[in-house]
Protein backbone atom coordinates (compact mmCIF):
# COMPACT_ATOMS: atom_id res chain seq x y z
CA UNK A 1 0.00 0.00 0.00
CA UNK A 2 1.05 3.70 -0.62
CA UNK A 3 2.82 4.88 2.69
CA UNK A 4 1.74 8.19 2.08
CA UNK A 5 -2.13 8.57 1.37
CA UNK A 6 -3.47 5.14 2.79
CA UNK A 7 -4.70 4.14 6.59
CA UNK A 8 -2.83 1.63 8.33
CA UNK A 9 -3.66 0.19 11.97
CA UNK A 10 -1.28 -1.84 13.80
CA UNK A 11 -3.06 -4.19 16.71
CA UNK A 12 -5.16 -1.64 17.57
CA UNK A 13 -6.62 -2.46 20.99
CA UNK A 14 -9.68 -0.56 23.22
CA UNK A 15 -11.99 -0.89 26.00
CA UNK A 16 -14.32 1.51 27.51
CA UNK A 17 -14.05 1.90 31.14
CA UNK A 18 -15.78 -0.68 33.82
CA UNK A 19 -14.86 -3.50 31.68
CA UNK A 20 -17.49 -3.14 29.17
CA UNK A 21 -17.25 -3.46 25.57
CA UNK A 22 -13.70 -4.13 23.84
CA UNK A 23 -12.34 -4.44 20.89
CA UNK A 24 -9.13 -5.99 18.79
CA UNK A 25 -7.97 -5.05 15.19
CA UNK A 26 -4.85 -6.90 14.78
CA UNK A 27 -4.28 -5.41 10.91
CA UNK A 28 -6.22 -3.41 8.55
CA UNK A 29 -5.05 -1.77 5.48
CA UNK A 30 -6.60 0.96 2.93
CA UNK A 31 -4.67 2.18 0.00
CA UNK A 32 -5.49 5.29 -1.36
CA UNK A 33 -8.61 6.05 -3.53
CA UNK A 34 -9.98 3.16 -2.25
CA UNK A 35 -12.94 2.36 0.23
CA UNK A 36 -14.12 -0.03 3.53
CA UNK A 37 -17.36 -0.51 4.41
CA UNK A 38 -17.59 -1.47 8.36
CA UNK A 39 -20.44 -3.47 9.01
CA UNK A 40 -21.96 -5.58 11.75
CA UNK A 41 -24.84 -5.38 13.90
CA UNK A 42 -25.87 -2.56 16.67
CA UNK A 43 -23.70 -2.94 19.57
CA UNK A 44 -20.69 -4.42 17.53
CA UNK A 45 -18.51 -1.06 17.70
CA UNK A 46 -18.68 0.34 14.23
CA UNK A 47 -18.91 3.74 15.92
CA UNK A 48 -16.12 3.10 18.55
CA UNK A 49 -13.84 1.69 16.09
CA UNK A 50 -14.34 4.91 13.77
CA UNK A 51 -13.79 7.18 16.51
CA UNK A 52 -10.59 5.29 17.60
CA UNK A 53 -9.91 5.92 13.18
CA UNK A 54 -10.26 9.22 13.55
CA UNK A 55 -8.23 10.07 17.01
CA UNK A 56 -11.40 11.16 18.86
CA UNK A 57 -11.14 8.20 21.18
CA UNK A 58 -7.52 7.23 22.53
CA UNK A 59 -6.57 3.48 22.02
CA UNK A 60 -4.99 1.44 25.14
CA UNK A 61 -2.80 -0.07 22.26
CA UNK A 62 -1.60 0.09 18.82
CA UNK A 63 -1.28 2.22 15.94
CA UNK A 64 -3.10 4.27 13.86
CA UNK A 65 -1.19 5.80 10.58
CA UNK A 66 -2.87 8.22 8.32
CA UNK A 67 -0.78 8.77 5.53
CA UNK A 68 2.68 9.49 7.31
CA UNK A 69 0.64 10.39 10.38
CA UNK A 70 0.99 8.26 13.70
CA UNK A 71 -2.54 9.82 15.19
CA UNK A 72 -2.85 8.35 18.41
CA UNK A 73 1.52 9.67 18.40
CA UNK A 74 0.79 13.62 18.29
CA UNK A 75 -0.18 16.28 20.69
CA UNK A 76 -3.41 16.85 21.04
CA UNK A 77 -2.92 20.21 19.14
CA UNK A 78 -1.51 18.42 16.42
CA UNK A 79 -4.44 16.09 16.12
CA UNK A 80 -7.08 18.36 16.10
CA UNK A 81 -4.94 20.63 13.74
CA UNK A 82 -4.72 17.27 11.14
CA UNK A 83 -8.08 16.74 11.55
CA UNK A 84 -8.93 19.66 10.24
CA UNK A 85 -7.07 18.96 7.05
CA UNK A 86 -6.93 15.77 6.08
CA UNK A 87 -10.04 14.28 7.78
CA UNK A 88 -13.73 14.60 6.37
CA UNK A 89 -16.20 13.10 8.92
CA UNK A 90 -20.17 12.54 8.63
CA UNK A 91 -21.56 12.19 12.15
CA UNK A 92 -24.66 9.83 13.00
CA UNK A 93 -25.62 12.60 14.58
CA UNK A 94 -24.68 15.10 12.44
CA UNK A 95 -23.15 17.53 14.44
CA UNK A 96 -24.33 20.65 12.95
CA UNK A 97 -25.21 23.80 14.32
CA UNK A 98 -28.67 24.50 14.58
CA UNK A 99 -28.90 28.24 14.56
CA UNK A 100 -26.07 28.22 11.49
CA UNK A 101 -27.41 28.52 7.99
CA UNK A 102 -26.54 25.74 5.48
CA UNK A 103 -23.64 27.49 3.62
CA UNK A 104 -22.46 28.98 7.51
CA UNK A 105 -22.15 25.05 8.61
CA UNK A 106 -20.88 23.70 5.18
CA UNK A 107 -17.85 26.13 5.69
CA UNK A 108 -17.55 26.49 9.30
CA UNK A 109 -14.25 23.91 9.27
CA UNK A 110 -13.30 26.88 7.04
CA UNK A 111 -13.39 29.65 9.46
CA UNK A 112 -10.21 27.42 11.53
CA UNK A 113 -8.23 26.74 8.79
CA UNK A 114 -8.35 29.92 6.38
CA UNK A 115 -10.94 32.08 4.96
CA UNK A 116 -13.58 30.02 2.70
CA UNK A 117 -13.09 31.86 -0.65
CA UNK A 118 -14.03 31.40 -3.67
CA UNK A 119 -12.83 28.14 -4.53
CA UNK A 120 -14.45 26.35 -1.53
CA UNK A 121 -17.73 27.96 -2.08
CA UNK A 122 -17.20 26.96 -5.58
CA UNK A 123 -16.94 23.24 -4.09
CA UNK A 124 -19.46 23.90 -1.98
CA UNK A 125 -22.12 24.97 -4.76
CA UNK A 126 -21.18 21.45 -6.82
CA UNK A 127 -21.85 19.47 -3.86
CA UNK A 128 -24.73 20.93 -2.60
CA UNK A 129 -26.40 20.77 -6.11
CA UNK A 130 -25.50 17.00 -6.54
CA UNK A 131 -26.69 16.56 -2.63
CA UNK A 132 -29.79 18.66 -3.84
CA UNK A 133 -29.88 20.80 -1.01
CA UNK A 134 -28.62 23.66 -2.86
CA UNK A 135 -32.02 25.84 -2.65
CA UNK A 136 -31.51 25.49 1.26
CA UNK A 137 -27.72 27.35 1.25
CA UNK A 138 -29.60 30.53 3.28
CA UNK A 139 -31.69 28.72 5.51
CA UNK A 140 -31.26 27.49 8.78
CA UNK A 141 -30.44 23.78 9.46
CA UNK A 142 -32.79 23.72 11.93
CA UNK A 143 -35.87 24.10 9.68
CA UNK A 144 -34.27 21.16 7.52
CA UNK A 145 -35.87 17.39 7.33
CA UNK A 146 -33.90 14.65 8.98
CA UNK A 147 -32.81 13.42 5.51
CA UNK A 148 -31.84 17.24 4.25
CA UNK A 149 -29.23 17.43 7.76
CA UNK A 150 -27.52 14.51 7.00
CA UNK A 151 -26.73 15.65 3.39
CA UNK A 152 -25.57 18.79 5.05
CA UNK A 153 -23.00 17.03 7.38
CA UNK A 154 -21.47 15.16 4.04
CA UNK A 155 -21.62 18.39 2.12
CA UNK A 156 -19.74 19.94 5.01
CA UNK A 157 -17.22 16.41 5.16
CA UNK A 158 -16.19 16.55 1.82
CA UNK A 159 -15.76 20.53 1.05
CA UNK A 160 -12.36 20.84 1.84
CA UNK A 161 -11.24 17.60 -0.27
CA UNK A 162 -10.13 15.34 2.73
CA UNK A 163 -7.75 12.70 2.20
CA UNK A 164 -9.45 10.53 4.76
CA UNK A 165 -13.49 10.38 4.85
CA UNK A 166 -15.28 8.71 7.66
CA UNK A 167 -19.00 8.59 7.57
CA UNK A 168 -20.76 6.52 10.07
CA UNK A 169 -24.67 5.61 8.51
CA UNK A 170 -24.49 8.47 6.31
CA UNK A 171 -28.11 7.20 4.48
CA UNK A 172 -29.62 5.90 7.65
CA UNK A 173 -32.05 8.94 7.14
CA UNK A 174 -32.20 9.26 3.65
CA UNK A 175 -34.68 7.17 1.37
CA UNK A 176 -33.81 4.26 -0.71
CA UNK A 177 -32.82 6.63 -3.79
CA UNK A 178 -31.27 9.69 -1.87
CA UNK A 179 -29.34 7.58 0.09
CA UNK A 180 -27.73 5.33 -3.31
CA UNK A 181 -27.39 9.01 -4.57
CA UNK A 182 -24.85 9.97 -1.25
CA UNK A 183 -23.43 6.76 -1.08
CA UNK A 184 -22.60 7.26 -5.04
CA UNK A 185 -21.00 10.80 -4.42
CA UNK A 186 -18.64 9.59 -1.03
CA UNK A 187 -17.75 6.68 -3.34
CA UNK A 188 -16.59 8.64 -6.50
CA UNK A 189 -15.88 11.30 -4.67
CA UNK A 190 -12.75 8.79 -2.82
CA UNK A 191 -11.96 6.97 -5.99
CA UNK A 192 -11.42 10.37 -8.18
CA UNK A 193 -8.95 12.34 -5.56
CA UNK A 194 -7.11 8.78 -4.24
CA UNK A 195 -9.00 9.67 -0.79
CA UNK A 196 -9.47 7.09 1.52
CA UNK A 197 -13.39 6.16 2.65
CA UNK A 198 -14.48 4.19 5.78
CA UNK A 199 -18.46 3.71 5.92
CA UNK A 200 -20.37 2.54 8.48
CA UNK A 201 -23.52 0.99 6.89
CA UNK A 202 -26.04 -1.69 8.33
CA UNK A 203 -27.29 -2.08 4.52
CA UNK A 204 -26.20 -5.41 3.18
CA UNK A 205 -26.95 -4.49 -0.25
CA UNK A 206 -24.35 -1.61 0.04
CA UNK A 207 -21.19 -3.71 0.49
CA UNK A 208 -20.70 -4.80 -2.68
CA UNK A 209 -20.22 -1.19 -3.73
CA UNK A 210 -16.90 -1.33 -1.51
CA UNK A 211 -13.72 -2.16 -2.11
CA UNK A 212 -13.09 -4.16 1.28
CA UNK A 213 -15.62 -4.72 4.24
CA UNK A 214 -14.87 -5.25 7.76
CA UNK A 215 -17.06 -7.45 10.22
CA UNK A 216 -16.82 -5.93 13.00
CA UNK A 217 -18.82 -9.17 14.73
CA UNK A 218 -15.92 -11.21 14.01
CA UNK A 219 -13.51 -8.82 15.10
CA UNK A 220 -15.08 -8.32 18.88
CA UNK A 221 -15.02 -11.89 18.82
CA UNK A 222 -11.43 -12.56 19.40
CA UNK A 223 -11.04 -9.13 21.61
N1 LIG B 1 -19.07 5.87 26.05
C1 LIG B 1 -19.27 4.56 26.22
N2 LIG B 1 -18.99 3.96 27.40
C2 LIG B 1 -19.17 2.63 27.58
N3 LIG B 1 -19.64 1.80 26.63
C3 LIG B 1 -19.94 2.33 25.43
C4 LIG B 1 -19.77 3.74 25.16
N4 LIG B 1 -20.15 3.98 23.88
C5 LIG B 1 -20.53 2.79 23.37
N5 LIG B 1 -20.42 1.80 24.30
C6 LIG B 1 -20.73 0.38 24.11
O1 LIG B 1 -19.81 -0.16 23.16
C7 LIG B 1 -20.47 -1.07 22.30
C8 LIG B 1 -20.26 -0.67 20.85
O2 LIG B 1 -20.93 0.56 20.62
P1 LIG B 1 -20.89 1.28 19.19
O3 LIG B 1 -21.70 2.52 19.29
O4 LIG B 1 -19.49 1.38 18.76
O5 LIG B 1 -21.63 0.19 18.28
P2 LIG B 1 -22.21 0.31 16.81
O6 LIG B 1 -21.84 -0.96 16.11
O7 LIG B 1 -21.76 1.57 16.18
O8 LIG B 1 -23.78 0.35 17.08
P3 LIG B 1 -24.98 1.03 16.23
O9 LIG B 1 -25.04 0.28 14.91
O10 LIG B 1 -26.17 0.78 17.08
O11 LIG B 1 -24.66 2.49 16.06
C9 LIG B 1 -21.93 -1.11 22.72
O12 LIG B 1 -22.10 -2.25 23.55
C10 LIG B 1 -22.10 0.17 23.51
O13 LIG B 1 -23.07 0.00 24.52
Amino acid sequence: MSATTGLQVSDLRFAYSGGGFRVHVPQLGLEGGKTLALAGPSGAGKSTLLRLLTGLLTPTAGTVSLGTADLHAMSPEARRAFRLRQIGLVFQDFALLDYLTVAENILLPHQFRRAAGEEERARMLGLTQRLHIDRYLDKRVSQLSQGERQRVAVARALVHEPQFVFADEPTASLDPVRGRIVVDMLLEDARSRGACLVMVTHDPNLLPLFDQTLRMEELAATA
